[in-house]
């Protein structure tokens, strides 16, 4: 459906988009996701044909898109502070594009009713727009992002201003609709949750390239790089020395994973794969802090201070979490170690 092929976009001496390949297929909702200033909205904003790319190919259904206006395009957006127009009342925001692509006014109407019904505002057509709650202007914004059926629907960091647990729902309830509708989806978020919530593949971004791609599963399991880990919010990352089975770390020896390339030069050890014991044994930690982080097993995060090397991260029970001060032993679990390059 959508194919970005070596694209470059450049902003005087600062290269917002370094070569970029990308490729998303019918029905796929593929999330873009990075820091600020990565290039995810030059991004999205190249495939809309709102920015000229200097040089690379934006492919729709095969087409090169160069010299196609936004409009023909036929690809929806959605922007993060999702513009409605204040002076229309919810079913003209909804309508409007479609009497802009010369739908007639009762087949509008009644293509307004059937997508205020999907996002869950049936009716709605009437209320004014400064009367919604921001979830609320959010559904709309969807609607009428969706109205035209675009044959791809873009959608800049679509839940970003909405509270956390409004957002949780808002992005199941999205993706189910994404997948009932059979909507192919781009989407650019920093947030990785939401991006792991709503999206079959992810894309993460670093200085204008494409640092990895893969499932959200596949992207967690083994992220790529230290930047990635790091973004993924694994801080538990110490350079080492690769040797057969084993690595030589600031931590001391950390048995790898079978199949380990000898390319790796740092690992990743996972809050979960850090098990504590007795000050006797493994790396000696004094624990620093304990921060509760809710959840079915009651999770704690433990920060541990070791005898040598960076602090360390363990995830463990609320009835097993140590308490401040208290000295302890480290030992790290084989299956939860990444090696990284880089
Ligand atoms: N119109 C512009 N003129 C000059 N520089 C720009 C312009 N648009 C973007 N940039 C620069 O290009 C880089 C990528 O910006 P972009 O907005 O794509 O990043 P982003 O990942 O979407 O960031 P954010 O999450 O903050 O929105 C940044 O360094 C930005 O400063």
């Amino acid at each position: 459906m959508l194919r970005l092929d070596e694209v470059t976009v450049r902003f005087g001496d600062r290269t917002a988009l370094d070569a970029v390949g990308l490729d998303v297929a019918e029905r796929e909702t593929v999330c873009v996701l990075g820091p600020s200033g990565s290039g995810k909205s030059t991004l999205l904003r190249v495939v809309a044909g709102l920015q000229r790319a200097d040089s690379g190919r934006v492919l729709l259904s095969g087409r090169d898109q160069a010299g196609v206006p936004p409009h023909k395009r036929g690809v929806g957006l959605m922007f993060q502070d999702h513009q409605l127009f204040p002076q229309r009342d919810v079913g003209g925001n909804v309508a409007f594009g479609l009497r802009m692509h010369g739908m007639g006014r009762s087949a509008a109407r009644a293509r307004v009713a059937e997508l205020l019904a999907l996002v869950g505002l049936p009716g709605a057509e009437r209320r004014a727009v400064t009367t919604l709650s921001g979830g609320e202007q959010q559904r709309v914004a969807l609607a009428r992002a969706l109205a035209p059926r675009p044959r791809l629907l873009m959608l800049d960091e679509p839940l970003g201003q909405l509270d956390r647990s409004l957002r949780e729902r808002l992005v199941v309830e999205l993706r189910g609709l994404f997948h009932r509708l059979g909507t192919t989806v781009l989407a650019v978020t920093h947030d990785q949750g939401e991006a792991f919530a709503l999206a079959d593949r992810v894309v993460v971004m670093r200085d204008g390239r494409v640092a990895q791609t893969g499932t959200p599963l596949a992207v967690w399991q083994r992220p790529a790089s230290e930047f990635v880990a790091r973004f993924l919010g694994f801080d538990n990352v110490v350079p080492a020395t690769v040797r057969a089975d084993a690595a030589e770390t600031a931590w001391g020896k950390v048995a790898l994973p079978a199949g380990t390339s000898p390319d790796a030069d740092r690992v990743l050890i996972r809050p979960t794969g850090v098990r504590l014991t007795g000050p006797g044994e493994g790396l000696r930690c004094t624990v620093e802090a304990r921060s509760f982080r809710g959840g079915s097993g009651s999770s704690v995060t433990v920060l541990l201070r070791p005898e040598s090397g960076p602090a360390l991260e363990a995830a463990c029970s609320l009835r097993e979490a140590p308490e401040e001060g208290a000295e302890v032993g480290a030992l790290f679990d084989p299956a939860e170690v990444v090696p990284l390059a880089g």
